[in-house]
């Protein structure tokens, strides 16, 4: 049950806690975190923090995550609706395993081929209707440069082994890096960076899978992924002129715009864990210090779209801190709709970093209730008209 959070809160805080695992419960770690039985409430030693929703350990079960948080981001898309879906937590703590970004084996199914899901059961629906056009983009934001993870020329080619056996990837000389641009209408765009066209769900699955296994990986103590990662897919929509009703006799939704462009951010955050904890210096601590970056720069900007006093005054959201928190400028606050998960660790050994979690994402649950006034992402039928039809979802008669 939300608190004084309503259902249209541009931003909604929720913690994942995953149970101890192999290493944890071979050194007999203890779990040192208490949720409360029926309440989205979270307890580490003397402290407590209410959150929108609390998944996993006695919580709300984990396979609801996904409807409650992330379907209505979803949903907003084909609103024209910009979203942003944040894993946040030290290394460990379960984001890549909550976004699905590795794609791993197995049964657990993560939020990023959800969403894709869902997209593709709303597309059908609607495409007697609507001509539908996909793109994605995977890149990840390491030091403060960023790289493009579905770059042809690393996706094959240029992967490395390093000393701990994991895969790196080597930039292609001559390559020039990847760019953040802002449009005089607001609108972030990357250049330089690969976009693909896609028409159907395995296709993007493809896009994940690449992108995951490019995906460069440190080597600190800790063995932590250290890059923020964020798979983007851009929806655009032009109503069709001559709609087709459906065959069933049941009323279509209808949409009130010629033209909706949205996108949907899923982000894989890099571990929060404080540089001092990896002990490492050097190249490995200047790293430490650009990761930080990023998500001190987040939590300022979250911070500062949370304190409506200031907000009205017309107060500056430091957006130009960091790439991260550039990239997603349009995503974050405004008219756009972000979930952040705080993953968490409950194993006493992580106590700590589990408190500064908790911390962190309570800075992002004060945001208060902001009404939606307008879409942002809003186009003319005649501008469009310009744009390539080439890549358009070939459509085919509704068969229900
Ligand atoms: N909710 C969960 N239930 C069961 N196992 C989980 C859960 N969450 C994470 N795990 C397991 O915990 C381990 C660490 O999870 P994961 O790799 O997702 O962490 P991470 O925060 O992404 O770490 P990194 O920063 O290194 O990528 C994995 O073995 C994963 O399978």
């Amino acid at each position: 049950m939300t608190m004084e959070h309503g259902e249209d809160c541009c931003v909604k805080v929720a913690v994942h806690a995953r149970p101890l695992i192999g290493d944890e419960k071979l050194q007999g770690c203890k779990d040192c975190v208490t949720v409360v039985p029926g309440k989205p409430q979270v307890q580490i030693g003397t402290h407590s923090f209410t959150f929108d929703h609390v998944y996993g350990s006695s919580g709300t079960p984990s396979t609801a995550m996904f409807d409650e948080c992330v379907a209505p981001l979803v949903e907003g898309l084909f609103q024209g609706y910009n979203a942003t879906v944040l894993a946040y937590g030290q290394t460990g703590s379960g984001k890549t395993y909550t976004m699905g970004t590795a794609c791993k084996e197995g049964t657990h199914v993560g939020i990023i081929p959800r969403a894709m899901a869902a997209l593709f059961d709303k597309i059908e629906k609607l495409k007697n209707q609507v001509d539908f056009q996909l793109r994605v983009s995977f890149i990840e934001i390491l030091k403060e440069e960023v790289r493009d993870l579905l770059d042809p020329a690393t996706v094959t080619a240029g992967k490395v082994e390093n000393g701990n056996g994991h895969t790196g990837k080597l930039s292609v000389p001559g390559k020039p890096p990847v760019q953040i641009r802002e449009g005089s209408n607001g609108v972030i765009t990357l250049s330089g960076s690969t976009e693909v066209h896609v028409t159907t769900q395995k296709e993007m699955t493809t896009c994940l899978e690449q992108g995951s296994l490019s995906r460069a990986t440190g080597s600190t103590n800790m063995n932590n992924q250290s890059s923020h990662a964020i798979f983007t897919i851009t929806l655009e929509q032009m109503r069709k002129a001559d709609p087709i009703m459906a065959s069933d006799g049941m009323p279509i939704e209808e949409m009130n715009d010629d033209y909706l462009c949205a996108k949907l951010h899923l982000v894989d955050l890099a571990g929060s864990e404080r540089a001092k904890r990896t002990g490492s210096d050097g190249l490995r601590f200047k790293e430490g210090v650009h990761i930080n970056r990023g998500l001190l720069a987040l939590g300022n900007v979250i911070s500062a779209l949370g304190d409506e006093k200031k907000r009205k005054e017309g107060a500056h959201v430091p957006y130009r801190d960091s790439k991260l928190t550039r990239l997603l400028q349009d995503s974050l606050g405004g008219n756009s709709k972000t979930v952040m998960i705080a993953c968490i660790s409950p194993a006493d050994i992580n106590a700590e970093e589990t408190l500064n979690t908790l911390k962190y994402a309570n800075r992002a649950r004060n945001i208060q209730n902001k009404p939606i006034v307008s879409l942002s992402s809003l186009a003319s039928l005649e501008t469009y008209q310009t744009c390539t039809y080439t890549f358009f979802i070939k459509l085919i008669s509704f068969s229900p």
